[in-house]
């Protein structure tokens, strides 16, 4: 099965109702690949979900930055997996390294959120990344493969997962992966998929990339083999991400 370039935009803790309307407006008019050539996601926070949705174009689609690991109940300030499908909401992102580096979400929890999701009908993007300490003491591949291998246990379709490699300082740092970096841990990563899930699982499964993506970078980074697409912060705000979207025809030339 091809894997179509996916596009996301992770808002993060950013935007205000202002903002969100002008970000909602450039994407609308802009002219874009279609549906069959990338699929495009954006993030915006919980408060601003349904609002996006009412506004943004048809072939976009909308994510939940979080949800809660379990069916809901008595969890102040928690959103449950369950009212996201309740408001057709399609995507979450699970696991996102800010979440596990400052709210401690280990391994484990991370897979037990993606098996929830997965069950109430969710298509996830977990999120995987080693921290700069980690790639210099040369333990990258084993990091993003405890962390994969954590999220593979727990999942039953495959369809419903993207995969999103993350480096840690790559996030915000404007220090992005070069090309031959990221295609290295993507080509690693769909490696470990073929041994431990499957050969159709690793041809299928889309891995993309985040970290300092922008609309100067991504084209070569699309270039690379295995990098099926990207997921943008703080670039994701800006126009220039209707640039990153364009950056699926490289696959296509
Ligand atoms: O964390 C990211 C996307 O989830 C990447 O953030 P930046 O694109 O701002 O580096």
């Amino acid at each position: 099965m091809a894997r179509k370039f996916f596009v996301g935009g992770n808002w993060k803790c950013n935007g205000t109702t202002e903002e969100v309307k002008k970000i909602i407006t450039t994407l609308n008019e802009a002219e874009v690949p279609s549906q069959d050539v990338v699929e495009v996601v954006v993030s915006p926070p919980f408060v601003f979900l349904t609002f996006v949705k009412s506004l943004l174009r048809s072939d976009f689609h909308v994510a939940a930055q979080n949800c809660w690991v379990r069916k809901g109940g008595a969890f102040t300030g928690e959103i449950s997996a369950e009212m996201l499908v309740n408001l057709s909401i399609p995507w979450v992102i699970i696991g996102h390294s800010e979440r596990r580096a400052l709210l401690n979400e280990s391994n484990e929890f991370v897979g037990d959120k993606v098996a929830y999701a997965l069950s109430q009908g969710l298509k996830v993007i977990a999120c995987i990344g080693e921290t700069l300490e980690e790639r210099e003491s040369g333990s990258t591949m084993a990091v993003v493969a405890a962390q994969t291998k954590a999220v593979a246990g727990k999942v039953t379709n495959w369809d419903n997962v993207v995969l999103a490699y993350e480096p840690v300082w790559a996030i915000g740092t404007g220090k992005v992966a070069t090309p031959a970096q990221a295609q290295e841990v993507h080509c690693e990563l769909r490696k470990w998929l073929h041994e431990n899930v499957g050969g159709d699982i690793a041809a299928s499964t889309r891995i993309i990339y985040g970290g300092s993506v922008n609309g100067a970078n991504c084209k070569e980074l699309a270039a690379q083999p295995d990098v099926d697409g990207f997921l943008v912060g703080g670039a994701s705000l800006k126009p220039e991400f209707v640039d990153i979207i364009k950056a699926a025809m490289v696959k296509k030339n």
